[in-house]
């Protein structure tokens, strides 16, 4: 459990919607489909309809900063079933940066790698009062790129599994080079918030609106902590 899956989720009945591709930026092929993750009636590239909404005036928001940028899309909706094939693949992938292999470990490395991946990862729960975020069509990670055509460089990958996912992680680096990842990372967040969103503390990609995590987010800030989740899993 976090501490968000503590927030009720009233389903507000909105449907999944088709994120107008051609308005952002798009990582292709898709990072999860090309490890082999299935998707069934959706895509990864479908939200709520609000979400959506609120993604395209993240986008106009960054258009009146910087006209020639777009929000490059990275992943969005994710069934419980791609939740858990890409839990299992970082932790392989973790296992593979150690030099370690599954059937040799002790308990205490078992322990430290599933640690390292739940860092990042949301448990892949089938319980509808704890759905991973990804799955309720109202959280995605994201990227910009710039007039270029270029994605731009925020100092860490999506999806590293190391304390450079944290959003503040440059803030406190003096090097000009880490200046201009965390004022990109600020860039990201600032017309994601403008548009309703909250972003993850723990990674500087991922932002949701309407989820668990949104609600628990925004409750930080309001003092009678009175915002419920209006979107749960989609069944
Ligand atoms: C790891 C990243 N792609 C992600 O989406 N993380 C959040 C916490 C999730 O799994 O929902
Ligand atoms: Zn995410």
């Amino acid at each position: 459990m976090r501490p968000y899956h503590q927030i009720p989720i009233i389903e507000c009945g909105e449907p999944l919607v088709k994120i107008p591709l051609e308005l952002f930026a798009v990582e292709s092929p898709h990072p999860y489909e090309k490890l082999g993750a299935t998707y069934g009636e959706y895509s990864p590239y479908y939200l709520r309809e609000t979400v959506v909404a609120n993604l395209i005036k993240a986008q106009n928001y960054l258009h009146i900063l910087r006209p020639h940028w777009h929000i490059q899309i990275f992943d969005g909706y994710r069934p419980v079933a791609v939740q858990q094939f890409m839990v299992d693949y970082s932790f392989g992938e973790a296992l593979r940066q150690r030099g370690l292999k599954a059937a040799e470990l002790s308990p205490q490395q078992q322990e430290e790698v599933w640690q390292a991946v739940y860092e990042i990862w949301a448990v892949p729960s089938l319980d509808l009062n704890t759905p991973p975020p990804h799955s309720t069509g109202a959280a995605v990670d994201i990227t910009l790129v710039d007039d270029t055509g270029q994605v731009v460089d925020m100092g860490s990958p999506i999806d590293e599994m190391s304390e450079r996912s944290h959003p503040d992680y440059y803030a406190h680096h003096h090097h000009p080079q880490s200046q201009n990842y965390h004022s990109h990372r600020e860039l990201l967040k600032d017309v994601m918030l403008k548009a309703g969103f909250q972003r993850n503390p723990k990674e500087w990609w991922h932002f949701s609106f309407g989820d668990q995590m949104w609600a628990w987010l925004c409750n930080q800030f309001n003092a009678d902590g009175s915002t419920s989740a209006r979107y749960g899993r989609v069944i």
